[in-house]
């Protein structure tokens, strides 16, 4: 997809920045960490020495000093100390590395997320695809590549020491028992490569999955759920995608569990094979007794070890692989950039030049070459049937869409070159589908200019043009009332009465006063901002708006023509094209479609009033 950079690379520098982020996170913990699981490394080769030193010393002089094999024997009642501790030890600074690594890696792919340039990303399958996998990576890579690499660390150190051991003792026991552990490794890297894949392969289900369980749970699709008795539909289908996930992973571990054990016997047969021969070369008395207990300290911990190692290298490798899903939108997505300095004031009029756009190559063309002009402090209205492309031409206004193919100027300044956050703070838009956050009514209007969230004048003087001041003021709390079905405004039990919820047209009247807290826009934009508005409402809005924006260019949308009559200029879509432009009296002589739709409404309203 176009907007996928690198979507079937593989990057194998991802390691160094995926490992900087556990010290950029928490640099103390990270190294605490990493100290004491060395130190568990070392432990079982010190047992190891410590025990033959014990035996050696008791086999050789059984009759020995008594403070000899105190000491010796304290010594390794020390070392089983330090290994019963460590571990827990090694636990304590690996959760606290975990917890803040996840929320600074989870951090940073919201901050990503949330300059996106386009939000096409939103509204593909693909790529959200991309961010649940993203977001599965932020929450459990620190734990499972963390883990890993510290692992795999400490396992070496033991492989190390132990091998070593072997080696000073007995180059062919050191030898077949390298050699016996190589297939554990290899056969734990295939099943982590097959098991992103599974990751990759369930993603939609997974997503899908969470989709239903989101469904029923949501307080806004419970009437639905009940009237339509979907209840168990959904639960059917949210529990069909769980058991096509089980199905798929079983598989896998079927398949994986039939490998290891094969492997596994491989080595545990030569690991047999060479305690056998060391222990009939202590009969001959060409091992010692210490030596014996070394070869099978050794091979127990060898073993051991390396499937420390080869877990370790899979976990590392799998979330490495899930990791990329992570980086490409962190690192490689492109993001809105924001001016450091003030960008000029934006003037003049906006220019729509032969504009296409559509979502991805094998979808439909939604605009067709649009032209238009929005003169600069004009009211300009755009109509047309639905599906005719009206909010796709205002998300690309807004900059949330890039154009496929053609422009968009402003005052001739491509908006493509502007910074785009910056661009976007000189637009009030108020969206059909307008939000309801579950916040106090203050918060909702003042998340319009965060600038001004805690200014209660401002809010109050965009709740009364809005006309939203004399429910709200009314509410038990008034303005702090949080308008929420699923939270109360805070934890004391006092609060618990101020929780109040909307109807739709009050709510919207909240979403238009949220539009309202930004003055000095330059472009207004109203995309059906008074549907659910009674008629009163909805005439007093209009002359509100059009009185409080006065000076802006402003775009209105509205299926109801009556609303947008009066507009200086009046653009019909039609099928993505712009078919008919002109003032009211124009459309209504040129006798097309705008005549048609208006002359239907008229006409409904005249036989109503019969
Ligand atoms: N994310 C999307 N992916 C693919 N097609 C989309 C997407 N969003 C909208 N469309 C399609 O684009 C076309 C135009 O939609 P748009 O929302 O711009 O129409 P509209 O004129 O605003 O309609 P309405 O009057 O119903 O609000 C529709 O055919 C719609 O199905």
């Amino acid at each position: 997809m176009r907007f996928l950079p690198g979507d079937t690379e593989r990057n194998p520098r991802l390691l160094i920045p995926v490992l900087r982020f556990a010290f950029r996170a928490a640099p103390i913990p990270a190294a605490g960490y990493l100290a004491f699981s060395a130190l568990g490394g070392v432990i079982p080769t010190a047992v190891a020495w410590a025990t033959k030193g014990l035996l050696d010393g008791l086999a050789t002089a059984p009759g020995g000093s008594a403070s000899e094999i105190l000491r010796k024997s304290s010594f390794l009642a020390a070392l089983g100390v330090a290994s019963a501790v460590l571990p827990r030890l090694a636990r304590y600074w690996q959760t606290r590395t975990q917890r803040a690594a996840r929320l600074w890696l989870r951090d940073q792919l919201f901050q990503a997320l949330n300059r996106l340039r386009d939000i096409t990303w939103f509204e593909n399958p693909v790529s959200l695809d991309r961010i649940q996998l993203a977001l599965n990576a932020s929450t459990t890579s620190p734990e499972l590549l963390l883990g890993a690499v510290v692992s795999s660390f400490q396992a070496v150190i033991t492989i190390v020491g132990l091998l070593g051991s072997l080696w000073i003792i007995s180059p062919v026991v050191f030898g077949l028992i390298a050699l016996s552990s190589l297939p554990v490794v290899f056969s734990q890297l295939m099943q982590s490569r097959e098991q992103i894949g599974l990751a990759e392969r369930t993603v939609q289900a997974s997503r899908r999955e969470i989709f239903y369980r989101s469904v029923i749970t949501s307080v806004n699709a419970v009437k639905e759920i009940r009237i339509f008795g979907l209840g168990d539909f959904f639960r059917e289908r949210m529990n069909d995608e769980t058991r096509s996930i089980n199905r798929a992973e079983e598989r896998l571990e079927l398949r994986s569990v039939r490998r290891q054990a094969a492997l596994a016997m491989f080595s545990a047969v030569i690991v047999g094979a060479c305690v056998v021969w060391s222990a009939t070369r202590v009969a001959d008395r060409q091992v010692s007794i210490g030596d014996l207990s070394v070869f099978i300290a050794a091979a127990a911990g060898v073993q051991g070890a390396v499937l420390q190692l080869a877990t370790g290298i899979g976990d590392g490798y799998r979330s490495l692989l899930a990791f990329e899903n992570y980086q490409r939108i962190v690192t490689t997505a492109p993001v809105a950039e924001d001016s450091p300095t003030r960008m000029a004031p934006l003037s003049g009029d906006i220019e729509v030049n032969d504009l296409w756009f559509r979502h991805s190559e094998d979808t439909d063309w939604i605009l067709k070459g649009v032209n238009l002009r929005l003169a600069a402090g004009k009211a300009t209205a755009l109509v047309g049937l639905n599906g005719a492309g009206k909010s796709t031409l205002v998300k690309l206004l807004c900059g949330l869409y890039e154009p496929t193919r053609g422009s968009i100027l402003v005052g001739g300044r491509d908006i493509r070159t502007l910074p785009r956050q910056e661009y976007q703070r000189g637009i009030t838009a108020i969206f059909q589908d307008y939000m309801c956050y579950d916040l106090t009514a203050a918060q909702n209007i003042s998340l319009g200019d965060l600038d001004r969230f805690n200014d209660r004048a401002a809010v109050r003087a965009a709740a009364v043009k809005a006309g939203a001041d004399e429910y709200l003021a009314e509410l038990p709390n008034g303005y702090d009332t949080m308008l929420s079905r699923i939270f109360f405004a805070g934890d004391s039990a006092t609060n618990r009465v101020s929780q109040v919820h909307l109807s739709g047209g009050q709510w919207q009247r909240v979403a238009v006063a949220r539009g309202l807290m930004r003055h000095d826009s330059y472009l207004v934009i109203l995309d059906e901002p008074s549907s659910g508005l009674d008629a009163e409402a909805e005439a007093s809005l209009h002359e509100e708006l059009l009185r409080g924006s006065a000076g802006s260019t402003r775009l209105l949308i509205s299926h109801r023509l009556s609303a947008v009559k009066d507009a200086d200029a009046i653009a019909v879509i039609v099928d993505g094209r712009i078919a008919e432009l002109g003032d009211h009296r124009e459309l209504m002589a040129v006798g097309g479609t705008y005549h048609r739709l208006f002359t239907l409404q008229a006409s409904g309203y005249a036989d109503a009033g019969r």
